[in-house]
């Protein structure tokens, strides 16, 4: 194995604890006079891996390949949840529940962030708010006032279509002071008809936006519909801590597996100098995920543009993709991928690693 191909393993096992044979489904390094060319197949989305590599890592192997032009290409192949589903969820591989213990620690936005993340990632994937009291993905997401379609004589819902993904949302279908007023059993009602009556198509992963709590729409959701994993988002604060404990035990009870959680307003950063201030305690979200031993998928720092951004309806991974925000977001969703599939398969064989020079 030559020094290139060395380093290349080196560079990209640690993406996760596994050894590299174990993680991909295959790998492939061609070397030809004038490139080398890698083709990697993983069991999630990963498109962004060379961006997210060091500089001191893609710069290594730059000087490795001696001036051959260094082309990789990450594809996937995501193998679907096992599990009965309703007829409208048949081609959805995975549900990942996006779940806060506490209102208004920007659940939604970091649920609408997530789902263009793992799209920029190479997934398809939809949405769907399940926030039936206080919907607000159709703002969010720059679509409100639209209704989604029903074609004659059938009572299945085209989805709306917002940068990319496919978006249902009570918000669309009623007006906003009606959901408020609605029961639990009807608003769990409601829920059951969005995932029902909506033409979902082929998706990779369907994002819920979960109220926020424990109540009948969680419970529901879990009942219904095989879950592949959820997601808890919390601030640092003491208080929205403790709710997002009880989120994850809810879960852990119902049988959903955790993916890990997110720490939203995690810190701020100084526009003029980069120091970060904790405002609201450091580490809070760390120290539950080591609590509950689940993954600290990422933390996103209080900033004004995100909340501009969800504001006005163009969230910050698309509004700004290059910013080191949405390089955040990516690199959450990434690592929630990554812990669906941990989660909900059974690991493959380690695979034979192919480098040949040709
Ligand atoms: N990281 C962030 N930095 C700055 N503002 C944020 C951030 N995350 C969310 N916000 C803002 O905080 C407010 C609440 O966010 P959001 O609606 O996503 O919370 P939520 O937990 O879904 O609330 P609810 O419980 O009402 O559903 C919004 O105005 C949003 O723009």
């Amino acid at each position: 194995m030559s020094d290139f191909q060395n380093a290349l393993l080196a560079v990209i096992e640690p993406i996760s604890e596994l050894p590299l044979a174990q993680l991909c489904l295959s790998l492939d390094v061609k070397e030809t006079p004038a490139a080398i060319d890698i083709d990697l197949l993983l069991p999630f989305p990963n498109q962004g891996l060379w961006q997210r590599l060091s500089e001191q890592d893609r710069a290594r192997l730059e000087q490795l390949a001696n001036g051959k032009a260094i082309n990789l290409a990450v594809r996937h192949e995501i193998e679907a949840k096992s599990g009965e589903r309703l007829p409208s969820l048949q081609q959805v591989k995975h549900i990942i529940a996006v779940s806060s213990g506490k209102g208004g620690v920007g659940k939604s936005t970091t649920a609408v962030n997530l789902a263009l993340a793992l799209q920029q990632e190479g997934a398809k994937v939809a949405l769907l708010d399940a926030d039936i009291y206080g919907p607000s993905l159709p703002l969010m997401l720059g679509c409100e006032g639209q209704t989604p379609g029903l074609p004659d004589g059938q009572k299945m819902m085209i989805p709306i279509s917002a940068h990319g993904l496919v978006v249902n949302s009570v918000g669309f279908l009623v007006a906003a002071d009606t959901a408020t007023v609605w029961r639990g059993p009807m608003a769990a009602g409601v829920l059951q008809q969005l995932l029902r009556d909506t033409i979902w198509g082929e998706v990779d992963y369907l994002v819920v936006d979960m109220p926020p709590g424990t109540g009948d729409i969680q419970l529901t959701l879990a009942q219904v519909v095989p879950v592949s994993g959820a997601v808890i988002v919390t601030t640092p604060q003491t208080i929205a801590l403790a709710d997002a404990v009880k989120g994850i035990a809810m879960y852990q009870k119902v049988d959903v597996p955790v993916a890990g959680v997110i720490e939203n307003m995690s810190f701020h950063a100084c526009s003029n100098c980069g120091h970060h201030d904790y405002l609201f305690g450091q580490d809070g979200g760390k120290r539950i995920a080591q609590m509950y031993e689940v993954p600290l998928l990422g933390a996103l720092p209080l900033d004004r543009q995100i909340g501009d951004d969800v504001d006005a309806g163009v969230p910050t991974v698309v509004a700004q993709p290059d910013s080191l925000l949405a390089q955040s977001y990516r690199q959450a969703a990434v690592a929630t991928a990554f812990q669906l599939w941990v989660g909900n398969s059974e690991q493959p064989e380690p695979v034979a690693i192919d480098i040949s020079d040709d």
